[in-house]
């Protein structure tokens, strides 16, 4: 069995991973829209929602706040990440070690790949360890799959993600997080691409609850596993609906308008 099969990352088969690594990523531009969003309690309170398979966070903020939470929350490690104050070709710093996760109690990981960044053949590298230390612990393993770099003219042609896709099944991950590729067909490519790799869509820059439920509604049905979400729940004003929503579009399979109506109950 594989530990995916077996870990709170899932439920039913499906995985819905809240992302808050977006201070590193993105920096406090991220947090104006709802300025409580920049305290990581507020967001350890949403991501109790039962909707939220596991929470995605630093190390830094796992160390401070993972141990509050433990009883309540699921922990992804995000073991790299880089600032957007880094101008170079795509990379990513591994900030903490499969151990060190482990030991602050974390279930699962997460590792950005950059294909076709110059830097991919030493990211793929660090992967390969992270990956077999997880293996060693049960630790499932979601690859942040972002083809990006200066050679790569459209990260988002549908054959790019698709590539993306098989890249974190050749690579070892459980889990391939990867954009939206456009269109419901272009999905259903990346999912066979994926094999037994399941796929899972990000959230994106936020949209109308309408915009975003049938995004997600679209890739679920063209054979998507669930979602990596971060500002289209954490900039809302009240990210419990929307998980109120998602959670029926993911787990209970229900229409978008069911979705929608769960959001404002
Ligand atoms: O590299 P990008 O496209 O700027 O986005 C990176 C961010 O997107 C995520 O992968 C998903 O978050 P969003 O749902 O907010 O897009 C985060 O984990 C990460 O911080």
């Amino acid at each position: 069995m594989r530990p995916i099969d077996d870990s709170p990352l899932t439920r039913d088969g499906k995985v819905l991973i809240l992302a808050y690594d977006h201070g590193l990523e993105h920096g406090p531009v991220d947090f104006e829209a709802v300025p409580e969003s920049a305290d990581p309690e507020h967001v350890f309170e949403v991501a109790t929602h039962p909707a939220v398979t596991s929470l995605a966070v630093q190390k830094g903020v796992a160390e401070a706040y993972y141990p509050d939470y433990a009883e309540d929350v699921t922990l992804l490690a995000k073991l790299n990440g880089t600032s957007n104050l880094w101008m170079g070709e795509p990379d990513s710093a591994v900030n903490w070690s499969v151990e060190y996760a482990d030991e602050i109690g974390a279930d699962s990981i997460g590792f950005t790949l950059y294909g076709g960044s110059n830097h991919e053949i030493e990211m793929a590298e660090e992967f390969r360890d992270a990956h077999e230390a997880a293996r060693e612990r049960d630790m499932p393993v979601v690859m942040w799959s972002y083809p990006r770099g200066q050679g790569l003219k459209n990260d988002k042609k549908p054959g790019t993600i698709a590539y993306a896709a098989r890249q974190a099944l050749e690579l070892g991950a459980d889990v391939a997080k990867v954009k939206y590729p456009g269109s419901p067909e272009a999905m259903e490519e990346v999912v066979e691409m994926a094999g037994r790799t399941k796929v899972i869509m990000s959230g994106g820059s936020k949209t109308s609850d309408r915009e975003f439920l049938e995004t997600v509604k679209a890739a679920m049905d063209a054979g998507a596993s669930g979602l990596a979400v971060g500002r289209n729940v954490f900039q809302r004003e009240n990210p419990e609906a929307i998980l109120d929503g998602l959670e029926e579009i993911i787990f209970e399979e229900s229409s978008v308008e069911t979705a929608l109506a769960a959001t404002e109950q």
